[in-house]
């Protein structure tokens, strides 16, 4: 894809996520890798109207070389593609059911999504809720660090998620994958729930990963 196709993509999928109520107001980013750098969303920008000539670009050492005042929250993403290297994409957001769960105080910090679904386990594996840091504070950066290589995707507790995709499209696929599951986890509460068993998890890991 050429830079100008990915900014369009990326405008495209914005209005999308925003347009299904995956995030609200201005809150929520996305940043996609470049050959020369990464592309971000603008802070307080809302995902639903971004521009496509206003979109930050960073250079490969996250240097602001043009577009509008980049995301604040650029130590949350560049630690999920320094920790994780194959990683190609980064969305965040504040979706309603994903963000109850890393809310709850008896979400367990370790899976805070259990795999109740096949694409679940594809496209989502293991989420886990790393504590609480103020919105764009560097702190965040060493805990998503510590989890990226084994997970493609984390809670950040009392906020929302944040997923790492092997392509832009790829990234909001988890994101909405896992807002559908946690929807679904908090339908189910205090029902009979039958999870996927170790050995269905495993034949999925083998032959079907998608993250
Ligand atoms: O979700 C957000 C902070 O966590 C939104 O921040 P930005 O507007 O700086 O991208
Ligand atoms: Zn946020």
């Amino acid at each position: 894809m050429t830079e100008a196709e990915v900014r369009e993509r990326l405008v495209q999928w914005g209005r999308l996520l925003f347009g299904r109520n995956f995030t609200v107001g201005s809150s929520g980013n996305i940043s996609v890798r470049l050959e020369d750098g990464f592309l971000v969303t603008p802070t307080n920008s809302c995902l639903g109207l971004l521009d496509s000539t206003k979109l930050s670009k960073l250079d490969p050492e996250w240097r602001h070389v043009s577009g509008d005042k980049p995301t604040k929250e650029l130590p949350l993403h560049r630690a999920f593609y320094e920790g994780r290297p194959q990683t190609q994409a980064v969305v965040h957001l504040h979706s309603t059911f994903a963000t109850a769960l890393s809310c709850l105080a008896d979400t367990d910090p370790a899976d805070a999504i259990p795999p109740i679904t096949p694409y679940m386990v594809m496209r989502v594996g293991r989420v886990p809720v790393l504590p609480y840091t103020v919105p764009g504070s560097p702190d965040v950066a060493p805990l998503v660090r510590a989890v990226a290589p084994d997970h493609a995707a984390v809670l950040l507790a009392n906020h929302g998620p944040v997923v790492a995709g092997l392509s832009l499209d790829a990234a909001v696929f988890t994101a909405e994958e896992l807002e559908e599951t946690a929807k679904l986890v908090v339908l189910t509460r205090g029902l009979n729930v039958r999870h996927l068993d170790a050995h269905q998890i495993a034949a999925l890991d083998a032959s079907f990963k998608l993250r």
